[in-house]
Parts: C-alpha cells; structure tokens; sequence
C-alpha cells in the first residue's frame, strides 16, 4: 500500500451501505437500526437492533458498564451516535417530546429557580400561556401529592422532594417518552418507594412509553413490562423478556409465582452474561 493511501482521511463507515429500513412489528415506538458507537476507539456498541414498545416500561439491565446510560442517552439524544437510525413512531428525535430523570437530582435542577419555576420550565418553552402552565401544574401537583412548598428553591428541599420534582418537570409537558437513569438510586428507601408507586399510577394514567436504567434487578422487574438484558460489551441484546403481571404491582407482586419466575430468569440471564 503507498503512504498516499495510508494516510487519505477515512470518513468513518463511509464505505459500509446501509441496509433498507426495517420497521419493528406492531406496537413498537423506538426503532434502533444499526447504532453503532466507540468510546476512543473501543466498540462498545456495533449494529445494534433494538425495538422498544409503545405504551410500556422497558427496564434496562445489565453488567456495570455495558452501557446501559449510554443506551437511553444516545436513544435521548444526548450522545451522538457514530452510526446508525433511531425513529420513535417513524418520527426523529427533533419531532418528538421527550422527558428525562438524571440519577443526580442535585445537578439537573436549575439552582437559581423555585422549584415550581423548574417544573413549568418546559412549559415555558414551548410558549404557553399562563392559564395553561397553572392547570398542568394543578394536575402534577395532584398526581404526585405535593406536600412540600413548590415556591422554594431546590437546594432547600430534600433528596426525594428534588427528585418528585425532577420528575414532575419531566412529565410537564406530557412527553410521548420518559427517559429515567437510575432515578431512586440516591434516594433513601422510604423515598424510593414513595416515588416509585407515584411513577407506576403515572404510568397506568397516562401509558407513557417509559426505559428505566436500574441497577436493582428487583425493581426493575417490579416496574417493567419488558426487561431488557444487556451483554458485555461490545454490547448487544441478550434478551427481551415480557413480564405481564397487572398493574398496580404492590408488596404482593413480589410474592407471585411470576415475579419470582421472571427475576431468576433475569438473574441468570445476566449471570451467563458477566461469567463470559
Ligand atoms: N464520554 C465517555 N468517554 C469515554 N468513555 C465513556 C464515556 N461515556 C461512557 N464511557 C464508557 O462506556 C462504557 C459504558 O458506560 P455507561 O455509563 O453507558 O455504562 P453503564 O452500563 O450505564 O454503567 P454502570 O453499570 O457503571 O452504570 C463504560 O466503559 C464507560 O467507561
């Protein structure tokens, strides 16, 4: 080969062809065709296929590192992808709402805005008016129980007070998607409950399509209508299992032949996954 052609600049995957767009089967919302991404120069994923339902919650599961934020940030669009197609009802991000919940509420609420001034910040946006921004509120504020005083500033409420928060801003503008990654893992068990019922009758409202980074298998079997189980990188889909249990779970459901089945079939699934 000649120094001419060593060095010639490669345009990434320029040379690959892109095979024809497939749909995902009836009642998918995401479909992830090809995604392909390298974090300095290490594949972490490579044409990787996915279809997410509609109207469900997908919990993603896997071993540390994998790449499970990656997944719903890249989905989000928040990591750009090297390569690849993500269409939400055949739609592009641009032309789709979105909600997101950091894992850390302390840096994804704005600091120097009341809390309430946060959660209508979406609504602000996107241009409404004020009687419009008061009724979501009303609503929010009633769906999620608020007992805390909205006309604070986050740094002067408590973990789960932030988070409830977070989500609620998250919600305001009836996102056709809500992204959460690791949404109770730093909040106290108490909280962690209480958010999660508040979650689960959002959910039974109002059927947004939800994905749900969790590193706590229990939990993400409890919340999921699928439970997605990741590989070691580079990564790809080890399996997609329906759990179909009626909603609202509650402290029963984790006493269920099906629930206990579907959380061992996830433990070993993943066991297989980190021993390889
Ligand atoms: N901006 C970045 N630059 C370089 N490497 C990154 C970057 N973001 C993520 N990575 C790497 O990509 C891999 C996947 O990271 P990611 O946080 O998505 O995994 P995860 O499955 O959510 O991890 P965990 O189980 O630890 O929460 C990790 O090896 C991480 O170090």
């Amino acid at each position: 080969m000649n120094a001419a052609v060593l060095k010639a600049p490669v345009a990434p995957y320029a040379d690959v062809p892109r095979p024809a767009f497939r749909p995902g089967p009836a009642g998918t919302h995401i479909t992830i065709r090809g995604l392909t991404k390298h974090f300095a120069g290490w594949p972490l994923y490579g044409n990787f296929d996915l279809d997410i339902p509609k109207h469900k919650i997908t919990s993603v599961f896997g071993p540390n590192g994998c790449g499970k934020s990656t997944l719903i940030n890249m989905i989000a669009g928040l990591v750009p992808v090297d390569r690849g197609e993500i269409l939400f009802d055949g739609k592009t991000l641009k032309e789709t709402r979105i909600g997101y919940v950091f894992q850390n509420y302390r840096e994804a609420l704005f600091p120097w805005m009341r809390t309430i001034d946060n959660i209508a910040y979406p609504l602000k946006l996107e241009g409404r008016s004020k009687a419009e921004v008061d009724r979501r509120m009303e609503e929010l504020v009633a769906s999620f129980d608020v007992k805390f005083d909205l006309k604070r500033h986050p740094y002067e409420l408590s973990g789960g007070q932030q988070q409830t928060a977070s989500i609620m801003r998250a919600l305001a503008n009836h996102p056709e998607v809500l992204f959460l990654d690791e949404p109770f893992s730093a909040l106290d068990f108490e909280m962690t409950l209480f958010i999660r019922e508040k979650l689960q009758e959002v959910f039974m409202q109002t059927g947004t399509t939800m994905l749900l980074v969790s590193h706590d298998l229990e939990e993400a079997v409890y919340l999921a209508d699928e439970v997605l189980l990741l590989t070691r990188r580079p990564t790809q889909v080890a399996e997609l299992l329906r759990y179909e249990d009626p909603r609202p779970r509650t402290v029963e459901t984790l006493t269920q032949p099906s629930f206990i089945a579907t959380k061992k079939q996830s433990l070993e699934i993943f066991q297989r996954e980190v021993r390889r």
